[in-house]
């Protein structure tokens, strides 16, 4: 049968990427991508957006909802200190699949843990199972519909806490209208919308940074 597009996106990095290189990755996806077949990638436009939070938070920890194939996860634990680490939940066995094997191409397997499993069954478990205080980080990437009770999830499990920042993905495109509105008008969150492209087009899309301010 048919190889699937994660397939025909791992198959771009081994072909055209190097081994222990990240940005060879990066830029194997996003040139397959552009040029070849479009993915849903956050992208370069974006990605660049994401790289500048990640470097101004300077995370320890960083929750990954939604890996697809890596590329994002790539993304934000290239630009990791050692000790510092992106827990990233994928709960699609065969994308998973494949992100590992794109996260291990790139030579970052040291700096991720993919968790196979849906992020409402995980999220409750992330303090016990994985020693996480509070997440540093969030990127929001994954099924749009789940944005936000994931976000009050993640309230109610003490996983964000004062200073923890939200970035989430495609809130115009696809758009995630509820919890734009959450975010934008809670009293606890202090939010900002960073004007971009739906990955590879030239379509408006962009990536919004919430900051929690505590209670
Ligand atoms: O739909 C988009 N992303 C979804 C990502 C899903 C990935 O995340 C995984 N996933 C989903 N829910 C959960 C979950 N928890 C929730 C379920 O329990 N727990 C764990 N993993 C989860 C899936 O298995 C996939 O790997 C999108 C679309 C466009 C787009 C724009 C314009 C177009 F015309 C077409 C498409 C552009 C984008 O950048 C996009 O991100
Ligand atoms: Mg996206």
């Amino acid at each position: 049968t048919r190889t699937s597009r994660p397939q025909r996106i791992l198959k771009a990095v081994q072909t055209k990427a190097t081994v222990g290189d990240p940005q060879s990755v990066i830029t194997a996806i996003d040139h397959f991508c552009r040029h070849r077949e479009w993915a849903m990638n956050v992208g370069d436009e974006k990605g660049s957006i994401l790289d500048s939070v990640v470097n101004e938070v300077s995370p320890v920890t960083v929750l990954e909802l939604g890996t697809y194939c890596g590329y994002s996860t790539v993304r934000i634990a290239r630009l990791l200190p050692p000790g510092a680490c992106v827990i990233t939940l994928e709960f699609n066995p065969d994308y998973a699949a494949i992100a590992r094997q794109v996260i291990k191409w790139s030579g970052l397997e040291d700096k991720v843990q993919l968790v196979e499993g849906a992020s409402g069954d995980w999220i409750p478990w992330m303090k016990e199972h994985f020693g996480v205080q509070a997440f540093d980080l969030v990127f929001l990437d994954h099924w749009k519909e789940r944005y936000l009770p994931d976000t009050k999830l993640l309230e109610e499990c003490g996983l964000i806490q004062k200073g923890t920042v939200l970035l989430a993905d495609n809130v115009i495109c696809p758009g995630t209208p509820d919890y734009l509105e959450y975010v934008r008008n809670s009293p606890h969150y202090n939010s900002q919308y960073y004007r971009s492209h739906l990955e590879y087009t030239k379509v408006e899309d962009g990536l919004e940074k919430s900051v929690f301010l505590g209670y």
